[in-house]
């Protein structure tokens, strides 16, 4: 079949799956009780483990391909995947199964992302700034725009303890997208700030996104995705269960929530069109596909990104727990 997508991929996500292992899952017994005390007592002769491992199969097979300039929202319910997903996207969680491939370096700008509490902002921003790979000499020349993108000017002196949380999350939006990176990944960052914040915010990531980056969002707010967004993948217990234009998208999440959980949702919306005959999961990755065939994955990864289609290398069979069970993302612990 002849090529014709002449977009230029700047992440491909093949069959990734990330499962968390968790030790000590079992109950070894009460506080006070018997069983309890014998297997702290075995744990301390270096006798025995202090529980059973839990898995919690978090994202199930997601592959899709993402573009130079497209700004993608990832949504779903609390506890689908969302937020390993992204971490796994940035790499900063190794997939258990599949591949991820980048073309650029992802900056991941998450709610949790730690500045240090003890130094000041000046000092979190050289930190900041030198970890997305500013030189020093760049960062300090950014450090005035930094500092008033975030409207932090009286306080940049001022250890990061002293800031309020939404003084400390636009300040850690302004380091990292001081650095214009290729995929910027945003976890809920654009929650906090007021309505001019967010404005400005959404100005610097349609910078990033004219110059080519690829912005990845995850949000609980679907007003901010349908304004951010031209496309977004949904995540239902793990596994992407739609993928196309953000606003199509939110209407089949948002039915479907309405449908489950009419108050939460709060949607007046009517039924629902089925999310599976609209766009299902994976339907961008055929023209991904070609793409990718025409325009090589990383040097370092080339053979496994000629075939990122779930089409062509269709996903294996679900793993059966080796011990203690697999959780699913939808009942595993919070
Ligand atoms: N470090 C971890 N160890 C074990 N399980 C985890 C860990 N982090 C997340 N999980 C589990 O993985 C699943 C997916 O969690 P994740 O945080 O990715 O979902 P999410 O969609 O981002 O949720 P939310 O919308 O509530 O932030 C959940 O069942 C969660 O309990």
């Amino acid at each position: 079949m002849a090529v014709t997508d002449e977009r230029v991929p700047s992440l491909i996500s093949s069959h990734v799956d990330v499962i968390y292992r968790v030790y000590g899952a079992k109950k070894m017994g009460t506080v006070s009780g018997a069983p309890g005390n014998a297997s702290l007592k075995r744990l301390l002769k270096g006798r025995g483990s202090i529980g059973g491992v839990r898995e919690v199969h978090a994202v199930k097979d997601v592959s899709f391909v993402a573009y130079h300039g497209e700004s993608i929202g990832i949504v779903g319910r609390n506890g689908s995947g969302k937020s390993t997903l992204l971490r796994a996207l940035a790499g900063l969680i190794p997939p258990t199964n599949g591949e991820i491939y980048t073309a650029g370096t992802p900056a991941l700008l998450g709610v949790n992302a730690v500045l240090m509490r003890e130094l000041s902002g000046e000092r979190n921003v050289m930190i900041g700034g030198q970890a997305l790979g500013l030189t020093p000499k760049q960062v300090r020349e950014k450090m005035d725009d930094i500092v008033s993108f975030a409207g932090v000017e009286d306080y940049i002196d001022l250890p990061m303890k002293a800031y309020s949380s939404g003084m400390a999350a636009r300040l850690r939006f302004a380091i990292s997208t001081a650095a214009v990176p290729d995929i910027l990944m945003i976890d809920e960052a654009l929650a906090t700030g007021d309505a001019e914040f967010q404005a400005r915010s959404r100005e610097r990531v349609a910078e990033i996104r004219e110059a080519a980056g690829t912005v990845f969002l995850v949000s609980h707010s679907d007003s901010t995705v349908r304004a951010m967004c031209d496309r977004a993948l949904w995540l239902d217990k793990g596994r992407l269960v739609m993928d196309g234009p953000a606003n199509e998208v939110c209407d089949a999440y948002q039915a479907a929530r309405s449908k489950t959980s009419p108050k939460k949702a709060g949607a007046k919306k009517p039924a629902p069109k089925a999310p599976a005959t609209k766009t299902p999961a994976g339907a961008s990755a055929p023209a991904a596909e070609k793409s990718a065939a025409t325009k090589p994955a990383p040097a370092d990864k080339p053979a496994s990104a000629e075939n990122p289609s779930p089409a062509e290398n269709p996903a294996p069979a679900e793993k059966p727990a080796p011990d203690a069970g697999t959780t699913s993302a939808e009942d595993a612990p919070r």
